[in-house]
């Protein structure tokens, strides 16, 4: 369905020598030259500009927080699209001092909200299926899903924007994520649940039994990430895992964001392997399992700010980075001009 290709390393060297050209000591500039090196690889060795840094929120709702996985019930996920409408939320405030562009999904809150012009409509339902219990969703959802986030991600990149990223908003999403994440790894339940929005040890008890009953309700669909998602995600999850294909497809610059973003990514990196070259890491997020499911993607996140909110807030405020990095790296003296000699 998506066309991923492979980042070219025929320019590698050349970007590694202008990189080591600049006025400083070699390596200096340590995780930015990384971060400049993908940004080279992806949108060209030559001038790679930022251009319309967009962010996506994808919200959705899921069966599961009617068992009481969250701090928060089931109608925060509603109050806060709400939220992010008015301009109240966290998220909003990063993108307004970052430039960002943000705009709200709904791909299948519980209670739809009407008259709200600015919020776009992708709903898939009104809520997954209960994951311990059912399938979250069909084969057919996670299709649809993933054909409606293309659209929209092409329309952005019609519009010049060449570096997206995408947060969420979907109460019991850390359950979701986090059973998406054993499944695709083959790792135990245990490993991957954690404390989601702040919940207690009995709470994370239970949320760790849920996701284990998943596991093992939907074994024989888990095979492949396609049934998986079906199973286990959320409406959210899924349309950010078709985002960030489409966005590799299209040779865009994905900035991923927290625990729930790299279960999407994950999804989306077993579906298209080479999705994987167009990501940026922004944050360590403090959720268990965020570092297993980094690591497992070879990722060396930009901030460890002990942030665990989503929304994209993390991804936000890592777009100024990867401004910095495009910008030593277009803009930085050479040694040679500046007659510089060590
Ligand atoms: C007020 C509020 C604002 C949020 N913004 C993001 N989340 C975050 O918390 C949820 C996931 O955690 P869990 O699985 O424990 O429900 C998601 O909606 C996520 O985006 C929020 C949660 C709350 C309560
Ligand atoms: O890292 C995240 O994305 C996260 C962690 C906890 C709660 N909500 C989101």
């Amino acid at each position: 369905m998506f066309e991923v290709t492979e980042v070219s390393s025929e320019f590698d060297a050349k970007i590694q020598q202008k990189i080591d050209a600049k006025t400083k000591p070699l390596g200096a500039l340590g995780a930015l030259e990384t971060l400049a090196m993908t940004i080279a690889r992806v949108l060209g060795p030559d001038e790679p500009q930022i251009t319309n840094p967009t962010l996506l929120v994808f919200a959705g709702d899921h069966g599961i927080a009617a068992s009481g996985v969250s701090i928060a019930p089931r109608e925060v996920t509603t109050q806060m699209v709400m939220n992010f409408l008015k301009g109240g939320a966290a998220i909003n405030l990063f993108c307004a001092q970052g430039g960002i562009t943000m705009e709200v999904i709904d791909c299948g809150i519980a209670q739809e909200i009407h008259d709200q012009p600015k919020l776009i409509n992708h709903r898939l339902g009104a809520g997954t299926g209960a994951i311990h219990r059912e399938p979250a969703m069909t084969l057919g959802a996670v299709k649809q899903g993933f054909a409606m986030a293309r659209e929209r991600v092409t329309l952005h990149h019609s519009r010049g924007c060449n570096l997206i990223a995408f947060g969420e908003m979907g109460i019991g999403n850390t359950s979701s994520a986090a059973a998406i994440m054993a499944a695709l790894m083959g790792r135990e339940a245990a490993e991957c649940v954690g404390r989601g929005t702040g919940i207690d040890a009995a709470t994370l008890a239970r949320k760790q039994l849920l996701v284990e009953q998943a596991l093992h309700l939907h074994r024989e669909q888990l095979d492949n990430p396609y049934g998986v998602l079906a199973c286990l995600g959320g409406f959210e999850i899924v349309q950010m895992t078709g985002a960030i294909l489409a966005a590799a497809e299209l040779k865009m610059l994905v900035l991923i964001d927290g625990f729930i973003a790299t279960a999407a990514a994950l999804a989306a990196v077993t579906i298209a392997p080479h999705a994987r070259d167009y990501m940026i890491f922004a944050h360590e997020s403090g959720e268990r399992g965020h570092r297993l499911m980094l690591e497992h993607l070879d990722a060396q996140p930009l901030l460890s700010l002990g942030m665990r909110l989503g929304e994209g807030t993390g991804a936000a405020l890592a777009v100024p980075l990867v401004q910095a990095a495009a910008k030593f790296y277009n803009e930085m003296a050479s040694l040679e001009e500046m007659g510089i000699s060590i």
